[in-house]
């Protein structure tokens, strides 16, 4: 997220060496006051690193999870008749007989039988493995003549899908302990997500776990992205959990020792003795061990048969019981089969704690602990993955691509220009912007001469120092003016350090000036024209007459391009032009009156539906093409009316546009006494009207969707940009926000009053101080109420809160600026604004 308008890096031809770039980094720089991450935002970066790395292979290991999920009833479907023949009258064979069979017909020794009590199941053999294997291979037979049962088809594939899911298809080893790190991995998304969605309310379920189908583009993934993974996370937790014992034999050898299991026997392929001796142990009749064990095994469904492999060693039986808890409930019984003697009997439920809690970890990682609940769960769950992965890097492209236009131009510059030479110092391409205007004209312009073969450093006036002046001997620069004829508010501290300079320090420097503002002000292009005289008054000659530029004036910007066509010696494309980037249309679609019987001008809130798709952040700003009553565009000489620009209401997932707009009126029959772009959106313009508008980032007033307090200070329709931001807080799931908003009275001035008293009901807005201005009292403006309140606002900006100010600049700005200086003095004023924690969109 943007918190403050960012930092360019010195910017050097493609050509400089590294020591000419080293030598030009300002020696003096300040130190640039971003305030720290926050825990959250390290985790939050952390999510985003891990989801759109590991989350993306985390995809395979859940589809082959999902697939293996219902693997059996899977093969039955594909091999109908092999692990279940038709029921016959006659009884089943034993397992004597059955290895007796498979042993003639495949030349090999039984290792085990897997018997099943159900009729018709067909019992499982395994043969003991050949030498160098570490399995035996394994047949189905029929269960009443003993045949071998056709090989399952399919049944490849599932090997296939088990090694994908258990180790990547990596060799086997190193490929487990892959497998376990992405486990981890899904571990720390989910925990991490946990931590960053945590709501204000936690112990209401709903924002846990209901989503919220009106949400629209970025919110309504945000939402999905949440709210799902919420409803996975103890699944995750506990799949991964289980995962980690198989992946890692250091944790699989503790946890077993833990439970008191005997260690298992490391079996390295290609040895040979035990293997050998297996396949020539001698065929024992297990007839009278059979017969006990079905005597003693009252209600076994499923018996592992273990053949003995030496004369006189007793036959094993792991078997369950019909009313196991789950299907790694096994006990064990041990036979003689000289006189079906029980020589050990172990019930499952005599088996140490351990043991049995270690024999939890496949069911529960299957989810058949649950049964046939839990296996669906874990399927579902194991299915979403590739949802958290689409909606994550969903969100993450939104991001890259919300900043890709600044970026676009910065990355232009770095590239530098085809065929560019080393004209020696770079020039300075400086700007002061409040709302990014002078910022993007400067990148374009430096652009341009970059392209004209001139080296150029751009810099944000906000943190230079005048002193790194004197390492050029060129600078341009773009300055707009904000407040009344003042500086915008991050140069605020370099227009006093330039104030404070004396002497001739400058001298050699040469300056072109070209300054935005507006003629509506009285102080029109004060800070520009300001800027220029101090640094005439440094020892700097000016290159050219300053350029005054009235609202993107095209004949002002053109004379800008030739000024740096000289500058540079080459043509240079017309800069601005951009600026002039074609207005999109929208239609009215409702005007509501939001304070009628106010003492005040009509405030109502409009709403506007535009192209589909349209995004912007909360703190934009949108320029509409005034129009008169008439709905004509044009003033009484026919020249277009300027652009006004309105602070937005809504977000884009409330799916509309929305405005806060106050009706101007004035004396005289002119544009039948209202104003004209107010006129038009309050009372003229007839419903699903075309409005001509375009959305303007406001980087200065952008939203702080991080865990940081946040205090909004504003009046009238100063609300809209506020409310803005308060939606895109809620839906961030950010609280500890403290409102301040000023209106006249009470009964009939509470706009948007609902939502606010909703958002203190819920915990949203942790403080709402209204402040009414007719309604008597002592209280009558909104800075009288912060500087009552001056003790919460220097514990509230101790915890690091942003302040945002978006309405009035007369009486309410300047109040507002003048209780924050009180409260933390010129300095800590100073290093709020440099901190980027004092953002205003006032008008
Ligand atoms: C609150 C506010 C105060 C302004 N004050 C002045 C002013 O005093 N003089 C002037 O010429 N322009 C003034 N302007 C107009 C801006 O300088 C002009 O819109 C400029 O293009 C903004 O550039 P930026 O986006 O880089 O900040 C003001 C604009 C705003 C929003």
């Amino acid at each position: 997220m943007t918190t403050s308008p960012s930092l360019p890096l010195p910017r050097a031809s493609a050509d400089e060496t590294p020591d000419t770039i080293q030598q030009r980094q300002p020696a003096a720089a300040p130190p640039q006051r971003r305030w720290h991450w926050s825990w959250k935002q390290v985790w939050f970066q952390l999510h985003w690193f891990i989801g759109i790395t590991a989350g993306t292979v985390l995809v395979i290991i859940g589809l082959s999870g999902a697939t293996l999920a219902f693997k059996d009833e899977l093969l039955d479907v594909m091999n109908p008749g092999v692990r279940h023949v038709a029921v016959e009258s006659r009884a089943p064979l034993t397992p004597g007989q059955l290895s007796n069979i498979a042993a003639a017909e495949h030349g090999q020794r039984v290792a085990s039988i897997t018997m099943y009590a159900q009729a018709g199941a067909a019992p499982r053999l395994f043969f003991a493995p050949k030498n160098g294997q570490r399995r035996g291979e394994s047949v189905y037979v029929h269960p009443y003549t003993g045949a071998t049962q056709p090989a399952l088809a399919g049944a490849e594939f599932f090997e296939w899908t088990e090694s994908l899911h258990r180790w990547l298809l990596l060799p086997r080893d190193p490929g487990r302990q892959v497998a376990g790190a992405l486990a981890l991995c899904l571990l720390g998304l989910a925990l991490s997500g946990l931590y960053l969605r945590w709501p204000r309310r936690p112990l209401d379920w709903r924002t846990w776990l209901t989503f919220d189908p009106a949400l629209k583009g970025r919110s309504f993934l945000w939402n999905l992205h949440a709210v799902a993974g919420t409803w996975c996370l103890v699944v995750y937790v506990a799949l991964t959990l289980t995962g980690i014992y198989w992946s890692y034999d250091v944790v699989r050898d503790n946890i077993d020792a833990w439970a008191g299991k005997p260690p298992r026997v490391a079996q390295a392929p290609g040895k040979k003795g035990p293997a050998r001796q297996k396949q020539e142990a001698p065929a024992v009749d297990i007839g009278l061990a059979w017969t006990s064990f079905q005597q003693h095994a009252a209600g076994w469904t499923l018996a592992s048969v273990r053949l003995p492999t030496r004369p006189g060693e007793a036959v094993q039986f792991t078997w369950l019981a019909s009313d196991a808890p789950h299907e790694r409930a096994r006990s064990r019984l041990s036979i003689a089969p000289a006189d079906g003697a029980v020589t050990e009997n172990e019930p499952y439920s005599q088996q140490g704690l351990g043991s049995r809690l270690v024999n939890i970890i496949y069911p529960l990682h299957m989810g058949t602990y649950f049964g046939l609940p839990g296996r669906i769960i874990v399927t579902l769950a194991s299915l979403g993955l590739p949802l958290f992965a689409i909606t994550g890097w969903m969100l993450y492209l939104g991001r890259r691509k919300a900043k890709r236009a600044v970026q676009a131009q910065r990355a232009m510059l770095g590239a530098g220009a085809p065929g560019q030479a080393n004209t020696g110092l770079p020039t300075l391409v400086a700007y002061a912007s409040q709302s990014g205007q002078a910022e993007r004209l400067a990148l374009e312009s430096a652009r341009a001469l970059q392209q004209a073969g001139v080296a150029v450093d751009v810099q944000s006036l906000d943190r230079f120092d005048p002193a790194q002046l004197r390492q050029y001997e060129r600078a341009l620069i773009v300055a707009s003016t904000f407040g009344e004829g003042e500086a915008p508010d991050g140069t605020r501290r370099f227009a006093r350090l330039l104030q404070a300079t004396s002497g001739t320090p400058l001298a050699g420097l040469e300056v072109g000036m070209l300054a935005l503002g507006d003629r509506h002000y009285s102080a029109f292009c004060g800070f520009g024209h300001a800027l220029e005289r101090q640094l005439r008054a440094l020892g700097a000659t000016p290159l050219f007459p300053l350029i005054e530029v009235d609202k993107h004036d095209p004949a002002a910007l053109a004379d800008w391009s030739k000024a740096l066509a000289r500058c540079s010696g080459s043509a240079i494309d017309a800069i601005g032009v951009q600026e002039q980037a074609s207005y999109a249309e929208w239609r009215l679609a409702r005007r509501v009156l939001l304070n009628p019987g106010s003492l005040g001008g009509e405030l109502h809130e409009i709403t506007l539906t535009g192209p589909a798709g349209t995004d912007w952040e909360a703190g934009a700003l949108a320029e509409i093409i005034a129009c008169n009553a008439d709905g004509s565009d044009g003033d009484a000489h026919g020249a277009q009316h300027a652009p006004r620009s309105y602070s937005l209401a809504s977000l884009p997932s409330d799916g509309e546009l929305q405005l806060l707009v106050r009706q101007e009126r004035h004396a005289g029959g002119e544009n039948l006494g209202y104003g004209i772009c107010s006129g038009w959106l309050t009372r003229f313009a007839p419903l699903d009207s075309p409005i001509r508008l375009r959305l303007q980032a406001n980087p200065a007033f952008a939203p702080a969707l991080v865990d940081v307090p946040c205090i909004y200070i504003g009046n009238g329709s100063g609300l809209a940009g506020l409310r803005a931001h308060l939606r895109a807080r809620q839906r961030a799931g950010l609280a500890r926000n403290w409102l301040l908003f000023g209106e006249r009275q009470h009964a009939v001035d509470s706009i948007c009053g609902a939502e606010l008293d909703a958002w203190l009901a819920d915990g949203h807005l942790a403080r709402l101080d209204r402040v009414f201005s007719r309604d008597g009292g002592t209280q009558r403006y909104v800075q009288d109420r912060l500087r009552d309140q001056a003790g919460d606002l220097r514990d509230w900006l101790a915890q690091g809160a942003i302040v945002y100010v978006c309405g009035s600049l007369q009486g309410m700005a300047a109040g507002i600026d003048a209780v924050l200086q009180e409260v933390l003095g010129q300095e800590g004023l100073d290093a709020l604004l440099a901190a980027g924690r004092y953002r205003r969109d006032v008008y």
